[in-house]
């Protein structure tokens, strides 16, 4: 079988993989040429990622490992990030992109996994199936039907009318639920869903409330005690999106004082590093709550899914250049580039870089075949397919190095 080059042989390339990602990553990069491949079933301390990421070439987490700038700055030979998940908050994306360095995610893969979820907690939540459970658990048996409702005919609060929000509230449809949302964007509403006038509107009608934002800074804390205080009576609470956009201390407070009737809880402010750690927060013994360890999104179909949705994507732009569906980056879709060698220049977006790259092309004398380009507001990155030789090849990747400006190079043969 002929190996495929790149600036480093392929057999060369390191793959780290954290948390436990699924095999069809593994399976996909193997399939792909790569046999260095290190995989982890949990995330690794701070120390211990620092140390192991200054050698990876590629690393794939889900979302407890925290790639801060500090983090990132040791990653002396990444070339690229893979966020086996939605979210991609854990990873500094501006640090990433300065570094050079695309992120990607899967962005689709676990959608319904998480509003498969959501339906069935509303549903326990309406019924009170929480404390009838604890109380059977607990040798009781109290039948009633004091505190249960269908949730035909009720409403539906889906703040952040994203992917998820909007599977959520066709699911809620389905079953009879009224649906209306909150976003920041202007959306198109599904079905007979219906646009709430603010986020206090939402609170304020809203039988079950659901979350599906992401973690920025208009999220976080963005329900505290006075948003809570707006919810109806006896309303539920649901969140599935990121710990940091509800304050815990809060919420325990309405439920303990009967505000808020239950609530399902996915995601906390501070996660375990993994399952042998120990779980604490202020709802653990609430029989009326719901608390799972961030699994919305963690089936075998979506993690399966996952595996080789990402992994695709970090072989691509390993073998090929392009960043089609980066999170921090500009994005380019590159053809082949059979017969060529393809030079990855990326940089800082300061005027002159590109006439500078063009310059040292004509002053090597070697003939452009293909260019593209694509910048944002940070960083440009311009891959130029050429007919060369290796000795050209090598004293262009040098002098291409040496522009000022330039974040990274790579050769692809
Ligand atoms: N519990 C779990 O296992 C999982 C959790 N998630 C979390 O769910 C989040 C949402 O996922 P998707 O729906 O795929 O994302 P998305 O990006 O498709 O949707 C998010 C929506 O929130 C809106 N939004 C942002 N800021 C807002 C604000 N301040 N107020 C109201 N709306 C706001 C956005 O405009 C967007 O429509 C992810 O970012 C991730 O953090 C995702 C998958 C699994
Ligand atoms: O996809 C996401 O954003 C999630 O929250 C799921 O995270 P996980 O892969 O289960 O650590």
């Amino acid at each position: 079988m002929a190996i495929k080059k790149t600036s480093y042989p392929l057999q060369d390339i390191r793959v780290l993989l954290l948390e436990g990602v699924s095999k069809t990553a593994v399976d996909t990069f193997r399939a792909a040429g790569y046999t260095q491949i290190e995989y982890h079933e949990k995330s690794l301390p701070e120390d211990e990622l620092k140390r192991r990421i200054a050698e990876a070439h590629i690393v794939g987490i889900r979302s407890r490992s925290h790639l801060t700038a500090e983090v990132i700055a040791n990653a002396r030979r990444l070339v690229a990030v893979g966020c086996f998940c939605i979210g991609t908050n854990q990873v500094d994306l501006e640090a990433a992109e300065l570094a050079g360095i695309p992120v990607f995610n899967a962005p689709y893969s676990n959608t319904r996994s998480v509003a498969e979820l959501v339906i069935a907690e509303a549903i326990l939540l309406m019924r009170g199936i929480p404390q009838k459970n604890a109380e059977c658990h607990r040798g009781g048996w109290s039948k009633s039907a004091a505190g249960s409702h269908e949730v035909r005919g009720k409403t539906l609060g889906i703040v952040g009318y994203g992917h998820i929000g909007t599977q959520v509230g066709v699911l809620a449809e389905g079953i009879g639920m009224n649906v209306i949302f909150h976003d920041i964007e202007t959306k198109l509403s599904l079905g007979n869903a219906r646009h709430a006038s603010s986020l206090d509107d939402l609170l304020r009608r809203s039988d079950v409330v659901t979350l599906h934002v992401p973690e920025t800074s208009s999220t976080q804390g963005m329900i505290g005690a006075a948003q809570i205080a707006s919810m109806k009576p006896g309303a539920h609470l649901l969140n599935a999106s990121r710990g940091t956009v509800v304050d815990i201390d809060a919420l325990a407070a309405a439920l303990k004082s009967g505000h808020i009737g239950g609530a399902a809880i996915d995601v906390f402010p501070v996660e375990p590093k993994g399952n042998d750690d120990s779980f604490v927060s202020p709802l653990v013994g609430m029989d009326n709550v719901i608390l799972t360890p961030h699994v919305g999104g963690s089936t075998l179909e979506a993690q399966d899914n996952i595996g080789l949705e990402v992994a695709a994507k970090l072989v691509r732009y390993s073998d090929n250049g392009s960043t089609l569906s980066a999170v921090n980056f500009p994005e380019v879709t590159l053809p082949g580039h059979d017969g060529s060698h393809r030079f990855l220049h990326i940089h800082r977006n300061v005027p002159g870089v590109l006439s500078q790259i063009n310059d040292l092309f004509s002053a090597h004398k070697v003939n452009i075949d293909g260019q593209y380009l694509r910048t944002d507001a940070k960083v440009g990155y311009v891959v130029i397919d050429a007919t060369a030789s290796e000795e050209q090849t090598s004293v262009l990747k040098e002098a291409l190095a040496a522009v000022p400006g330039t974040l990274r190079t790579r050769v692809l043969y």
